[in-house]
């Protein structure tokens, strides 16, 4: 089902600068379980934003209710509205949103294991159907940036590491054209040298490509000295913000998250 997102935004000047804008939002699953609740917040383009935060705190909901994808699990945004580049999205479906240049990585990177790396690739272009030529480009600027990828793009992406699975699924984000990508716990799993080379070559997206990312991590000590700007996130609640060295330098960030990767 494809809804109707293109309402003009009464809000709009005062939200001029900031390519994602969170006002209140609330998500409920299964018409019960309170996931979130008063979620505001904003990615200005070009930025790297973090929402840090322990286990079930919530991050990965706001990510949902972002992408569009909160429906799919049985959850509904009661409150408040998402706006995506001055456009009120809040109920936009996913295909919507990636083909307006919103696309989420999922926790746990989700990479078609049967297929090789670079069909993989291929699948996040499939929305756009650009054409061969423009494909083949496409394919060689992912590859730029993850020149490990194309030493492996026949590979069986299964049989691929989970750091390059990681790869993988940040490069079939990038193939559908993106102007914000939503990452969720990138560093989940990995070890520390290749969660720097990832968060590096996130990193570089932004400067180089003018990407923004919004990312959720429970990793604050790493998310902490790429992003620009950070979230604490507590039972469904925004309890802290402010530009990322003041969030690291803050005592009241709790040793339960970040105590554990410092
Ligand atoms: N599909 C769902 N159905 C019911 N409750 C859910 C669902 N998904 C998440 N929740 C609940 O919503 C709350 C927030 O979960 P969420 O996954 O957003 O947190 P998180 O910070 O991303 O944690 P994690 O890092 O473990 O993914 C938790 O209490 C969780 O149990």
């Amino acid at each position: 089902m494809t809804q109707a997102i293109a309402k003009p935004n009464p809000h709009v000047d005062a939200v001029a600068d900031a390519i994602l804008q969170l006002d209140d939002i609330e998500v409920i699953y299964e018409q019960v379980i309170f996931a979130i609740k008063h979620i505001s917040l904003q990615v200005s383009p070009r930025s790297i934003v973090a929402l840090l935060g322990a286990n079930g705190a919530g991050k990965s909901t706001i990510l949902k209710a972002i992408s569009g994808l909160v429906p799919a699990q049985r959850g509904e945004i009661v409150q408040g509205k998402i706006y995506y580049q001055g456009v009120d999205v809040t109920q936009a479906t996913p295909g919507d949103l990636v083909s307006r240049g919103l696309v989420q990585v999922l926790e746990g990177r989700h990479c078609f294991g049967h297929l090789t790396v670079e069909e993989n690739l291929l699948t996040g272009a499939f929305v756009r159907r650009p054409s061969a030529r423009v494909l083949a480009q496409e394919l060689e600027t992912v590859y730029s940036f993850f020149p490990r990828l194309k030493l492996l793009r026949k590979n069986h992406a299964g049989y691929t590491s989970g750091g390059e699975q990681q790869m993988v699924a940040i490069g079939r984000a990038l193939m559908a054209d993106p102007k914000l990508i939503l990452l969720d716990e990138p560093s989940m799993g990995l070890a520390p040298q290749v969660v720097e080379e990832i968060f590096d070559i996130v990193h570089q997206l932004q400067q180089t490509q003018g990407l923004s990312f919004l990312l959720a991590e429970q990793n604050a000590t790493v998310a902490l000295r790429y992003a620009d700007y950070a979230y604490v996130i507590e039972s469904g609640h925004v309890t802290q913000q402010g530009d990322a060295q003041t969030i690291a330098d803050s005592a009241a960030l709790s040793d339960s998250y970040l105590g554990a990767s410092r």
